[in-house]
């Protein structure tokens, strides 16, 4: 248990005399330092969006160590290194190529990586032509009639992404078309989607890199049933006409009975939690059009090419993972708010949560050995201003450093007048009174110590390019503290263990087997539900 040896606790729930004391002496430090550090102009400002880090209250000196630290381990090589597809997944031995997706075929990069380049673009090419037939009103469900509705079913990294820019882009919905999404093995996820559309009309998209992630599955199977019943048609003619499929197991997506002219492929050089820049992204298309989809990937292209060119001093994804970084290992950070002041943006916190954590969640580095320095933080947050209502108040008055990305938009976007001023007033507002505080020296109550930190993120509008800007500069933020933990960040080892026991689990429940070797407490808990089963069927 190296992490509770390394890194104790810093707050006792029972707070001894002492430890009050050291509490004021915080509040005190923290005003301090906050004092000190105001006015630090540290900003960036790249393809009219502004990165600003000033509220991270770092000092010159501080700023100073980070950048040569992070040279010291080589981060200019290892950025070289992701640009031109090196295997930087070293427990899968897979290359890293998510930047290829959205690479300009005609730019120069080694052959290999040109060659990827080029299948990603090929397969852009099938997806704009399902696109336009599918908004040209072309493709037809098995029984004749225009296919309207698009329920995208998958999890994760095929889910999170698409979903977080489907709603961010909204506003430029193609207008016959409808697309929804489904994750949750929760039938009630899926039930609730199919409430809303008409069976004739809707195609399900069946999005998973591996083909075999037991949530999508057992969905895709629901689908295909309901279809089959509200139809009255068989499962091949309904897999034919209402299914797509987009994976990385071509094979096992037509061995389910997809039209191989209906899947999409992407490859084993993705990451899940990488991959909406793909064939992943096909939802957005289709609500979107695929010159916005193009669109997004130009935005994430600018923010690569920044990446991969700007010295580490002004470079925006490794100030936005080293300050990161600082505030885990330094400021003991216990964790990092998102908070977008944009409803379009609402779902950044989730995806952000598996970007993160997926990625960067470990404890073991890439020599086999605990990570010297803690790594990936809780990632939390809401949008903005409902998080003011609901989380904040710990920020203002609690006893934990939370650091938090503020995420804004300057253009106007609420139809209603006086809306978009109120938000952006009340996202300045949080970040500057977290950052400076205010002291009532007779009302300590009141007090809010100040020095959280936060970084504010100004996107000029809601549009396509800028959201795929903001994305890509988050995935290199990943890249960048994966690199100076000398962790890997696109394995997820840890996943497998739960999903490993939950197959275990799973017959006995069904009342296929009687018991599975697992735990005393796991034991109890099948118990209880057979016994509450079988209390409610005597009833
Ligand atoms: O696309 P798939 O293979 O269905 O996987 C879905 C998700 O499951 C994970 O493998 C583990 O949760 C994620 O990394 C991935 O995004």
């Amino acid at each position: 248990m190296f992490h509770k040896d390394i890194f104790p606790p810093q707050n006792s729930p029972i707070l001894e005399s002492s430890q009050i004391e050291s509490g004021v002496k915080r509040i005190e430090k923290q005003s301090k330092e906050s004092m000190q550090s105001n006015n630090l102009d540290r900003h960036i400002f790249y393809a009219n969006t502004l990165f600003d880090f000033s509220n991270q209250l770092i000092s010159d000196s501080d700023f100073d160590q980070l950048i040569l630290k992070a040279r010291k381990t080589g981060l200019v090589d290892a950025i070289a290194q992701l640009k031109n597809g090196g295997i930087l997944n070293q427990t899968e031995h897979r290359k890293v190529l998510h930047t290829a997706l959205r690479a300009k075929p005609d730019n120069r990069f080694p052959e290999e990586m040109q060659q990827h380049i080029d299948e990603a673009s090929q397969v852009r090419v099938k997806m704009r032509r399902f696109v336009d037939e599918l908004h040209a009103g072309h493709i037809k469900g098995a029984t004749g009639k225009t296919i309207k509705y698009i329920v995208n079913i998958g999890v994760g990294g095929s889910n999170l992404g698409s979903r977080l820019v489907t709603q961010a882009l909204a506003r430029f919905r193609h207008p016959s078309i409808a697309v929804s999404y489904v994750a949750n093995i929760d039938a009630d996820d899926l039930y609730q989607v199919l409430q809303r559309v008409n069976p004739e009309e809707t195609m399900f998209l069946v999005t998973s890199k591996t083909f075999t992630t037991f949530e999508t599955m057992q969905n895709a199977i629901a689908a295909r049933g309901w279809l089959e019943k509200q139809l009255n048609l068989d499962s091949t003619i309904i897999l034919q006409h209402h299914f797509v499929g987009i994976t990385a197991e071509v094979n096992r997506a037509v061995a389910f009975g997809i039209d191989p002219e209906r899947t999409f492929e992407f490859w084993d050089w993705v990451g899940g939690r990488f991959s909406l820049w793909s064939a992943v992204g096909l939802p957005i298309a289709i609500a979107v059009g695929m010159d916005l989809f193009e669109e997004l990937l130009a935005g994430a292209r600018a923010m690569d090419e920044h990446f991969f060119s700007a010295p580490l001093e002004s470079n925006i994804p490794v100030l936005m993972g080293l300050i990161g970084a600082w505030n885990i290992e330094e400021n003991h950070a216990a964790g990092l708010s998102i908070a977008p002041y944009c409803h379009g943006l609402r779902s950044l916190p989730a995806y952000l949560q598996q970007l993160e954590m997926e990625s960067n969640g470990k404890g073991i580095d890439i020599y086999g050995q605990p990570t010297k320095t803690r790594t990936a933080q809780v990632v939390f947050g809401s949008v903005g201003s409902n998080g003011q209502h609901a989380y904040f108040q710990m920020l203002h008055q609690g006893t934990r450093q939370i650091p938090t990305d503020f995420i804004a938009v300057a253009e106007d976007l609420n139809i209603f007048e006086g809306h978009q001023d109120q938000l952006l007033a009340n996202c300045f507002a949080q970040s500057a009174a977290l950052a400076t505080g205010r002291i009532y020296p007779d009302e300590p109550h009141k007090t809010c110590a100040g020095g959280q930190r936060s970084t504010v993120i100004v996107l000029p509008q809601l549009n396509a390019f800028s959201v795929g800007l903001l994305l890509a500069a988050y995935e290199h933020k990943i890249f960048v503290q994966a690199h100076i933990w000398e962790i890997n960040a696109f394995d997820q080892w840890g996943v497998e263990l739960g999903k490993s026991i939950a197959h275990d689990i799973l017959p006995v429940l069904q009342g296929h087997s009687s018991n599975c070797e697992v735990d005393n407490e796991t034991q109890r808990l099948i118990k209880h539900i057979q016994f509450i089963r079988e209390n409610l069927k005597n009833r």
